[in-house]
């Protein structure tokens, strides 16, 4: 099929290279040329497992391209929208702009019979006031909303076998029409028994939130259980895994620490609760405000862990960070614990040093002012306090007895509560986690 995707950042960039590798011929057009020259090189502009390799596979079988034009997208018949819709600044909604942008160059080069994708994660409406804009202006093509599930770090998996797929269709023949074409869009994944859900767009709109939302729950509530450890000598780790042994309520995304960042859940709990009380409900959901300074709280909670644990002044102290990107597997760094703990410290007056083996440049141009070592070792060396905020394999797999030999303290915050405290007490030094 003749596929455009328009936006190629961490989501279309993935579905452009994926939709290639599932036989499709694919146009990846987005508005950022050094993006899309990158792209067009067989370059991946940011680290994702697998992608450099299928962005290579499709250019070289010529059904994959990019360009900043978007006349190139005349051609395809289904049109994907993947741009981004990132917090507004100075409030919680979703910032509309890019999407509304994206649809109106789309529909200058759209035509009958066309289907347009929305992936964009978007404020439960968008899709019917959209589905208005594309009647008035190119009759006869359909919109559809189909959001996107996938992780960072296993986006390619995500997007070639994904756990289910949901299309937001209109109602009657057109509705019933574009499901049968996502679903030949999708026919690898569909063969192979993955749960389609055709919905209405609001339904379609409300799943990708409520899934974010669910998520985001889940690991607060685990934190506020680190809270009440913390008070009461618990170990949150064991408690999660008594109550993930219930299968009604599972261990995955009950790992306490300091909590959830990324391109994601924050900003999307923060535009689904601005939506809501723009349609009245606000009460509904004004947990999600609790979920939200919860997970806050635990990033304070580590800079008052790394005050404690060097005597109360953190002015002159040298913090070794371990990790700033927002998890392991991504140089993502929006929206980021990690790289907020370190801001939050070079403030309070310590000397950070910090490392992560992808985010270091996006950190440096959000932080310029921080210090950055791509050697584990010479982030080590002399530090006061290590703190690991990140839990990539290179930083969990640390010998306790080597790093004590490269610190000026032995002291480490396991701010994801991924090293074995048994091991680094042993080896002399002074451990803490968050809720243990
Ligand atoms: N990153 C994820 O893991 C993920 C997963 C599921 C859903 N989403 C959702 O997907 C959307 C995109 O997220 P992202 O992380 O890929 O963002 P991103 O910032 O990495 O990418 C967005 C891209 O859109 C481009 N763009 C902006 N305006 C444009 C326009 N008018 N025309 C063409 N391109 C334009 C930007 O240049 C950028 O490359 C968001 O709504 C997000 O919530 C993201
Ligand atoms: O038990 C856990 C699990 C995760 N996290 C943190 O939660 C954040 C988000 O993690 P994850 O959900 O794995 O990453 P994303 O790539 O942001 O994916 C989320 O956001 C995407 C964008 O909407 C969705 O598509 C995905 O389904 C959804 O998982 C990260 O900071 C993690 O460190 C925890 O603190 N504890």
């Amino acid at each position: 099929m003749k596929i455009s995707v328009i936006g190629c950042g961490y989501l279309g960039a993935v579905h452009a290279a994926s939709m290639a590798e599932m036989g499709h011929d694919v146009v990846g057009i987005d508005v950022d040329e050094a993006k899309i020259a990158q792209l067009a090189a067989g370059t991946a502009p940011f680290f994702e497992p697998g992608l450099p390799e299928i962005l290579r596979a499709g250019l070289a079988s010529g059904r994959l391209r990019f360009s900043t034009d978007f006349a190139d997208a005349a051609s395809a018949d289904v049109h994907f929208v993947a741009v981004g819709t990132p917090q507004v600044a100075g409030g919680d909604a979703a910032d509309m702009r890019y999407v509304d942008a994206a649809f109106s160059s789309l529909l200058a080069h759209a035509k009958t019979g066309d289907l347009l994708v929305g992936k964009s994660t978007v404020p439960v409406g968008t899709a019917a006031r959209l589905a208005d804009l594309v009647a008035s202006t190119v009759p006869g093509a359909t919109l559809v909303w189909n959001p996107e599930f996938l992780r960072e770090g296993f986006a390619v998996q995500d997007t070639i076998q994904p756990d289910r797929l949901v299309y937001g269709v209109p109602e009657g023949a057109a509705g019933e029409h574009a499901a049968r074409v996502l679903d030949k869009v999708y026919a690898s994944a569909v063969s192979e028994g993955t749960p389609v859900i055709v919905a209405d767009y609001a339904t379609a709109e409300l799943v990708k939130v409520s899934a974010n939302a669910f998520l985001a729950t889940k690991i607060s509530f685990i934190n506020a259980m680190a809270e009440i450890a913390e008070v009461t000598g618990a170990d949150v780790t064991k408690l999660a895994d008594a109550i993930g042994h219930d299968a009604r309520i599972g261990r995955r995304f009950l790992n306490a620490g300091v909590g959830f960042g990324g391109g994601c859940l924050p900003k999307d709990i923060r535009a689904f609760s601005a939506r809501a009380r723009e349609l009245g409900k606000g009460e509904a959901i004004a947990f999600l405000d609790e979920v939200d300074k919860i997970n806050l709280r635990r990033r304070t909670r580590v800079v008052q862990l790394a005050s404690e644990a060097v005597g109360g002044d953190l002015a002159g102290k040298r913090i070794a960070m371990l990790g700033l990107a927002f998890k392991p597997h991504s140089d993502d760094v929006r929206d980021s614990p990690a790289l907020d703990v370190s801001m939050k410290l070079a403030d309070a007056g310590a000397d950070v040093v910090a490392t992560d083996p992808q985010a270091i440049e996006r950190a440096r141009m959000l932080a310029p002012h921080l210090t950055y070592e791509s050697s584990i070792e010479e982030t080590l060396r002399g530090a006061d306090v290590v703190v690991l905020l990140t839990e990539w394999p290179e930083f969990v797999g640390l010998d306790p007895v080597a790093v004590g030999s490269l610190v000026a303290g032995k002291r480490v915050i396991d701010g994801r509560n991924s090293l074995d405290p048994a091991a680094w007490r042993e080896a002399g030094w002074e451990y803490r986690g968050l809720g243990r």
